[in-house]
């Protein structure tokens, strides 16, 4: 019995001793290969900054002797949302991210965050470059992305964010259908002119319990606090992001006036953003977004910062096609992720999703986290292939030579 359990403690501990030399070794990334797709939408989706009729995506693949890597790029194919587009990820990947990776190397994915810090923003470009790496550095561990990033959750409650529609009575079939599929948080986009009657017609419809917030995008000023205000009316779980993109001192007048409580989307960009945020009050809760914080590093430190400050947080979506709603799904099973995230089943925007298999709600409002290594999903490359429009393979030969 004795013999065993000390071969046991050996075993833990020769774990333990190669996984810390593992983290001094370079992880041998040798080459990188970026396909652009374009994939359609089975709807178009509107916000206040304009309507998305298909999804334009780079899957980003880094290879190393016997794995791969692979993310997805989540700019939208205009500057509407943030500064980036599929067109400015890829100029950056290629000029700058993909060259430096393969010439200098990482030995955690953590260092990728830092390796790009002396370049300015572009933090889509940077994350689905590290989202990548992160992939990679599980499955040569044997690990899940979920696992390696500290996750504990086995199960992620999820909900689902609808667009501005073209009546209300469109709207409301919405709302019944994803309530019907047991969606844990209904979030509907609102805009000046369409705000106050949609919310109305929810809550006279489905009753005061059903979990509804608003998503403004920026929409509004601080002239419309009288408007802003009547929105404490309707129960609503938050109102995300209702003044400028740019903006925290505004949310912090609109949040001491507002009972309902702010959320931050487009404001925050990094853990830095996030405490002055935190520290002026300008919100109670986070989105966090893995591409709009330059990756998976930046965004686990949001989540702790929110945890040690008890401002819960949830992972919002950027309408990611399989392989970024893998990547969600592993941050989405950290802890303080305590409320329902925007990451719903593939079929909500997609006919055909570029992963086996597809997301699904593995009960109402819930999907299960992966435990194979890395993101623990498979890509549907045949899929893949009819969509390509572009595609490039880097390698660190050429890049060096
Ligand atoms: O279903 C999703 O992926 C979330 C959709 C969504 O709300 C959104 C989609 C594109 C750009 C911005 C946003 C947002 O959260 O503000
Ligand atoms: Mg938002």
């Amino acid at each position: 019995m004795l013999v065993i359990y000390m071969i046991k403690a050996w075993q833990l501990k020769l774990n333990k001793i190669i996984f810390q030399i593992k983290d001094v070794t370079y992880m041998d990334i040798n080459q990188v290969l970026l396909q652009r797709i374009k994939m359609p939408l089975k709807s178009s989706f509107e916000t206040s900054f304009g309507k998305v009729t298909e999804k334009d995506i780079i899957v980003v693949r880094v290879f190393s002797e016997d794995k791969v890597g692979i993310a997805e790029s989540v700019a939208m194919p205009f500057p509407i949302y943030n500064e980036e587009t599929t067109g400015t990820v890829w100029y950056m990947l290629e000029h700058f991210l993909i060259p430096q990776l393969l010439e200098k190397g990482v030995k955690h994915p953590r260092d990728v965050f830092d390796m790009f810090s002396y370049i300015r923003r572009n933090n889509m470009a940077k994350a689905a470059l590290e989202m990548a790496v992160w992939d990679l550095y599980s499955k040569q561990n044997g690990l899940s992305l979920s696992a390696v990033l500290g996750g504990t959750r086995k199960e992620i409650e999820v909900g689902v964010s609808i667009g501005i529609e073209d009546n209300i009575d469109d709207l409301l079939i919405k709302v019944n259908h994803f309530l019907n599929e047991g969606y844990k948080k209904i979030k509907v986009k609102i805009k000046p002119g369409w705000d106050i009657e949609p919310l109305r017609a929810i809550r006279n419809k489905f009753g005061d319990d059903i979990p509804l917030m608003a998503d403004a995008n920026s929409a509004y000023t601080l002239n419309d606090k009288a408007l802003l205000k009547e929105l404490d009316t309707f129960n609503l779980m938050m109102v995300e992001q209702p003044l400028a993109h740019d903006d925290i001192i505004d949310h912090a007048k609109l949040q001491a006036e507002m009972k309902t409580p702010i959320c931050l989307d487009e404001s925050i960009h990094s853990v830095e953003d996030a405490r002055k945020a935190l520290e002026i009050e300008a919100c109670k809760i986070i989105n966090i977004k893995i591409g709009r914080v330059g990756g998976l590093t930046e965004a686990k430190k949001i989540h702790d910062l929110c945890e040690e400050r008890d401002v819960p947080v949830w992972c919002g979506g950027m309408l990611e096609a399989g392989i970024g709603r893998a990547h969600n799904i592993a941050i989405a099973s950290l802890s303080n992720f305590t409320i329902p995230g925007d990451t719903s089943s593939s079929s909500r925007y997609f006919n055909e999703d570029i992963i086996f298999p597809e997301v699904t709600l593995s009960k109402p409002g819930m999907i299960s986290v992966p435990e194979r290594p890395g993101i623990g999903f498979d890509i549907n490359n045949e899929l893949i292939n009819k969509m390509i429009v572009n595609d490039k393979t880097f390698t660190k030969a050429t890049m060096i030579s």
